[in-house]
């Protein structure tokens, strides 16, 4: 076994406790500093929990601070981590995850932020936010995250138009399109979704960081970042559902999306799904979301709503348009939005079919899964420190419910299924490449097909 390996060749969870890390980087600078604006965000809207609530609102924000500030110096000093204690319907596996993460360390040394997984402990720091504000009546269902989110939706805003109207131009001409066209299109709409993610808050730790350029032209020049790029499967993926459905009007029942940012990076998804749909290469969209805000910019069903309301309301013909279009596809059963508590857990996907059976079991009917974004990339691969040409098939170490696909662009180090040689040459090239944002992989895995 080499050298740092854990039973079944299994490599070590990336963690905290080399100095220097990334993960090291991340809890040490990263996330107190997405503690102190959240703490600033209530602070800022005290004003507003007076006027909603009088006095209860400022003794609710009060305290809400003081569980986050004593949070933040949790982290800074390493504490060990503590039960949850807000009695919601996940609070117990938490508890219980947290038992296992200790049976794993032995009786030495108790879990904490600098010597557990990264996955874990950063996980755990968004469900104490989360505890922090729901114990806290009346601002309990205050998302700390929300002016973030909405503020790069409207910074976007001319991305999006852009994005919109190509969306509205490819559907005129549908019904004319050739095999070669209708796969272009969609590449580049896959692309689209693949490079949104760039526009996520929590890397910059909550920095304004949304999509300014159009979309699509900049689609050329980015190309040569993409490492892994198997959206040929993909294709051939979602075309053989079709061949198999044996209908005439030939579709993919159900592609699955496990979203991961709110802002630009929804609307690439949205306007994806929708050319999944009026193309025909698809029947059905289920979306997936957060119970509760996540990783500073992920999408709830509050911001999943909102989108949809704000595109709907915009004062652009195509945008509008597209807006309206999204709701009747939600009205008529065609998309739908789903989201469960495994989502906002700390759990390796590997994990899924154990710890929840109901969810694996669902996501088993799609006939194609796209996982959006470097979170859902960490959960795939369990998060560990696998060599970059372990394959991605031993990286999901059994997780295959369905035909996947990862759209990630890079921002943790954890990266497989490249060729040999390809990582060190990048590390040469950039040293920072795997979490500097600026590539970016597409990659899938299941039956392979011609
Ligand atoms: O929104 P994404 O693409 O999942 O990115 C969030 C990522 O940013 C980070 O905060 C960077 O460390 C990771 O924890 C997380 O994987
Ligand atoms: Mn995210």
């Amino acid at each position: 076994m080499a050298a740092g390996q854990i039973g079944h060749g299994v490599p070590p969870s990336l963690s905290a406790k080399v100095t220097g890390s990334f993960a090291y980087l991340t809890i040490r600078d990263r996330m107190p500093t997405i503690l102190t604006k959240a703490i600033d965000t209530i602070h800022r809207n005290k004003n507003k929990f007076f006027e909603e609530y009088g006095e209860e609102g400022i003794s609710a924000e009060k305290q809400a601070i003081s569980l986050l500030s004593k949070l933040r110096n949790e982290v800074q000093t390493d504490k060990p981590l503590l039960e949850l204690m807000d009695g919601l319907s996940d609070t117990e596996s938490w508890n219980q995850y947290m038992q296992r993460q200790q049976s794993q360390l032995g009786d030495q040394e108790l879990v904490s932020w600098f010597k557990s997984p990264w996955l874990y402990v950063e996980c755990y720091m968004y469900r104490r936010i989360q505890e922090a504000i729901w114990l806290n009546p009346p601002i309990n269902n205050f998302d700390v995250f929300n002016e973030g989110k909405t503020q790069s939706f409207f910074e976007s805003q001319q991305a999006v138009m852009a994005l919109c109207t190509y969306l509205g131009d490819i559907q005129k001409s549908m019904e004319k399109l050739s095999e070669n066209q209708m796969s272009e299109y969609f590449n580049k709409l896959l692309q689209v979704s693949l490079w949104g993610n760039k526009c996520d808050l929590s890397i910059s730790a909550g920095q304004e960081n949304s999509q300014k350029a159009s979309p699509i032209d900049s689609l050329n020049s980015l190309q040569s970042f993409i490492l892994v790029n198997d959206s040929n499967m993909v294709w051939l993926t979602l075309n053989s559902s079709r061949r198999l459905q044996g209908s005439r009007k030939k579709t993919a029942d159900r592609v699955d999306i496990v979203l991961d940012n709110a802002g630009f990076e929804l609307v690439t998804d949205l306007v994806l799904a929708d050319f999944l749909v009026s193309s025909g290469l698809a029947r059905h969209i289920h979306f997936h979301g957060k119970c509760f805000p996540w990783f500073v910019s992920d999408v709830t069903a509050n911001d999943f709503q909102w989108t949809i309301r704000q595109t709907m309301a915009a004062n652009h013909k195509w945008m509008s348009k597209s807006g309206y279009q999204w709701q009747s596809y939600l009205s008529e059963g065609i998309w739908s939005y789903h989201d469960h508590p495994f989502w906002t857990q700390p759990h390796e996907f590997c994990d899924m079919a154990a710890d929840a059976p109901d969810l694996y079991a669902t996501l088993q009917e799609a006939d194609l899964m796209l996982f959006k974004g470097d979170l859902n990339y960490r959960k795939l691969t369990g998060d560990r420190d696998w060599g970059h040409t372990v394959d991605f098939c031993t990286a999901l170490r059994g997780f295959e419910p369905a035909p996947l696909c990862s759209l990630r662009t890079l921002k943790a180090n954890v990266q497989v299924g490249l060729q040999p040689g390809q990582g060190e040459k990048l590390s040469t090239q950039d040293p920072s490449w795997m979490t500097n944002g600026k590539y970016a992989v597409i990659q899938f895995h299941g039956p392979k097909l011609e």
